[in-house]
């Protein structure tokens, strides 16, 4: 498994800029390249990454997404006079021509297919290219939207015909639909394209029908195109989330790319004047460190817009941050979706069910009255601003956003906990030991009998489990103590050693402890102070136990032929975990577990998108193989394989859905659709 994040960047790039006034272009100037990288230097992240040099991308290279007619008149610039770069721009949607702009944008596409080949070659894992002018709205005769060469499509033909790959994913988070992209591969299954834009019902530049949900792409490229449309602005933190929940990520695990390429526009951002949106800066660490679970890691992030500088800067440093495998930061804001962005995607959702597995058994019947339904919506939405809307016009003044941007700065990058991953060095534990994991010392047995005596001194009456308990409790002081991010444990009575985790961590003074206990969960501690929230997946239902808000219960046995959890995590665990903003993750696996291991290790690395990815993780001694691939989603050395995708039955959709209706007043993040009667 590949290791180190490239980070690929030349000045030279900043020297295409506007030379004459232009309302629309001015925005796109070559500060947001230099100020970007002297971001990442002041953090300290350069210094961090594999530095890999841009090239020239050659016109063989640029023809394999654009005409020779396109490339001429591009290489016919470079002489050109302001007068004459003016006319010639004009034939174009909001472009620039600067007499060094074609070298540029072949710098651009370079930059871009360097990293291509670093990851794909396997000299680094993951990496960023800071480019301009960006690509993702050029296309394959014309130059659109500041861009003049394609650089991500054009990676994505690269990387089919040098690697052979046959499944590319590419998510383009920028707030503009890059319909450049979405033309050059609509009738092309390899190539899965995702693109969430403003929209506002066509309102919004470029203003196309085509960008629309039901832009699904065409003949063999069906079902390949997502186009998930934001028809209001102030779109935060959690409309994102529940997008790569609820439409993304299910897709994005049942294509099962061989690598995952990012349109990283950051105009999505909060502050910027295009999009006019309001998630923040940490909200791209978590969007990132989703995709990294994706094609063993091989991800490729290729700048697109994005017009704050500060913005921006904010948001380059913490999606490099996460490339690098630092904690995820704890997402801000509200975790509830708004109407428009649940109605956006319940949509989308619906207009892919002919062509995905995982979409098979979606309730699309609210399609049926979509005439009256849309209409009332769109009614509902004109006259009453939803309360995103009234939090954009009273961000609206500046200054209260660039106020905001610099106190929100100052404190998210907090200092990294040196060391990852604790475990004890007790016998057996050499199985699952890797180079991250720190050997914590054991607490004697006094020290660890005063810890226990408060609680459930009864049940441990013999040394073995006090032991454990020690080892256990070592480990997760650590945690507490933030001296490391996460931690192992390996226990005879997993069950009993959550139990006292929980406690321990609760009068620590953790206020809110998520507990994903897999299999027989023989003790449930009490949940009514809301100080933990317990998600138990166990095979089958305990009898007179049902579900409370913090005390969930889902019964799932997984597929013997492979991996059917997916659909219970994004869809449910991962929704509910979020809404619940943990700041301590305890995963615990006891006897009769009725998950795979892959699908647990999936769990594992999706979860440490939680509380500053701090996770302890205790487990039953005796599952030799489970320790070892957890040990190693915690450690961050490798991303779990996640086995043969199967698609869920009828039965356990329905199951999902069940517990989704009986829970989204509560945990808001699992909605998905608008309930009917708006
Ligand atoms: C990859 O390009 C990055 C980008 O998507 O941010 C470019 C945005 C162009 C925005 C053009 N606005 C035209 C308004 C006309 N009334
Ligand atoms: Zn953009």
């Amino acid at each position: 498994m590949a290791s180190g994040t490239a980070l690929i960047y030349d000045e030279k790039m900043a020297t295409h800029k506007l030379l004459w006034s232009d309302p629309i272009c001015d925005i796109e100037v070559p500060e947001r390249l230099s100020s970007s990288y002297e971001q990442l230097k002041s953090y300290h992240l350069v210094e961090r990454c594999v530095p890999v040099p841009a090239r020239e991308g050659s016109e063989e290279e640029i023809l394999l997404v654009h005409s020779l007619e396109h490339l001429e008149v591009a290489k016919s610039t470079q002489t050109m006079n302001e007068e004459e770069l003016k006319r010639v721009s004009e034939n174009y949607d909001a472009f620039f021509f600067h007499p060094s702009t074609y070298h540029c944008a072949r710098l651009a596409v370079g930059a871009t297919l360097q990293l291509v080949d670093a990851v794909m070659s396997g000299e680094v894992r993951n990496g960023m290219a800071l480019v301009r002018p960006p690509g993702h709205h050029s296309q394959r005769n014309a130059a659109n939207g500041f861009c003049l060469f394609n650089n991500v499509a054009i990676a994505a033909e690269y990387a089919k015909l040098k690697y052979g790959l046959q499944r590319i994913l590419i998510v383009d988070w920028d707030v503009h639909h890059g319909q450049g992209i979405q033309y050059i591969f609509e009738e092309d299954p390899s190539v899965l394209y995702f693109s969430w834009h403003r929209y506002e019902h066509q309102e919004f530049w470029p203003s196309l029908k085509e960008s629309d949900y039901d832009a699904v792409g065409l003949g063999k490229g069906k079902g390949f195109n997502i186009n998930l449309p934001w028809n209001k602005v102030g779109m935060g933190n959690s409309d994102y989330l529940a997008a790569f929940f609820h439409v993304l990520l299910p897709m994005a695990f049942e294509f099962d790319p061989e690598l995952v390429i990012v349109s990283s526009g950051y105009d999505s951002g909060i502050g910027d004047p295009e999009g006019q949106m309001n998630a923040t800066p940490e909200v791209f660490a978590h969007l990132t460190h989703f995709l990294m679970q994706l094609a063993n890691g091989k991800l490729c992030v290729i700048l697109e817009g994005g017009y704050h500088l500060k913005s921006l800067g904010e948001s380059v440093c913490m999606t490099v941050k996460t490339l690098l495998g630092d904690p995820v930061p704890q997402i801000t804001g509200e975790m509830a979706p708004c109407l428009s962005a649940v109605e956006s995607i319940q949509n989308v959702r619906a207009a892919h069910k002919p062509y995905w597995k995982w979409l098979a058994y979606e309730d699309t019947s609210f399609l049926q009255n979509l005439s009256t339904k849309s209409h009332l919506l769109k009614k509902a939405n004109s006259n009453t601003s939803t309360e995103h809307e009234t939090k954009i016009t009273n961000n609206n003044n500046t200054v209260k956003v660039e106020r905001f941007l610099e106190l929100h700065m100052k404190n998210i990058l907090f200092p990294v906990p040196p060391i990852k991953t604790a475990t004890i060095g007790s016998e057996g534990s050499e199985h699952f030991l890797s180079e991250h994991v720190q050997l914590v010392k054991e607490m004697d047995k006094t020290e660890i009998k005063s810890l226990v005596s408060g609680f459930y001194a009864d049940l441990v009456e013999e040394d073995k489990i006090l032991l454990s308990l020690g080892s256990m409790l070592a480990i997760l002081d650590k945690i507490l103590k933030k001296e490391v991010c996460n931690g192992i444990a390996a226990s005879p009575t997993a069950a009993l050693s959550a139990a006292v985790a929980l406690r321990h961590s609760v009068r620590f003074g953790f206020q809110r402890v998520l507990c994903v206990f897999v299999g027989d969960m023989q003790i449930t501690p009490n949940t009514e102070d809301g100080k933990m929230l317990i998600i138990n997946i166990c095979e089958k239902e305990q009898p007179g136990k049902t579900s409370c808000k913090h005390c969930i219960s889902l019964n799932w046995k997984e597929d013997a032929e492979g991996n059917d959890f997916f659909s219970a995590v994004l869809g449910f665990i991962l929704p509910v975990a979020y809404s619940y903003q943990p700041n301590l993750t305890v995963i615990a696996v006891g006897p009769n577990r009725s998950l795979g291991i892959s699908g647990i290790s999936l769990l594992v690395a999706l979860l440490q998108g939680l509380a500053e990815s701090r996770i302890v993780a205790v487990i039953e001694d005796t599952e030799i193989s489970l320790l070892q691939s957890v040990a190693k989603a915690l450690g961050g050395a490798s991303t779990p394989p996640f086995g043969i995708y199967v698609p869920p039955t009828q039965e356990k959709v329905k199951k999902i859905k069940a517990l989704r209706d009986q829970f989204q007043q509560e945990w808001k993040m699992l909605q998905c659709s608008v309930k009917d009667g708006i």
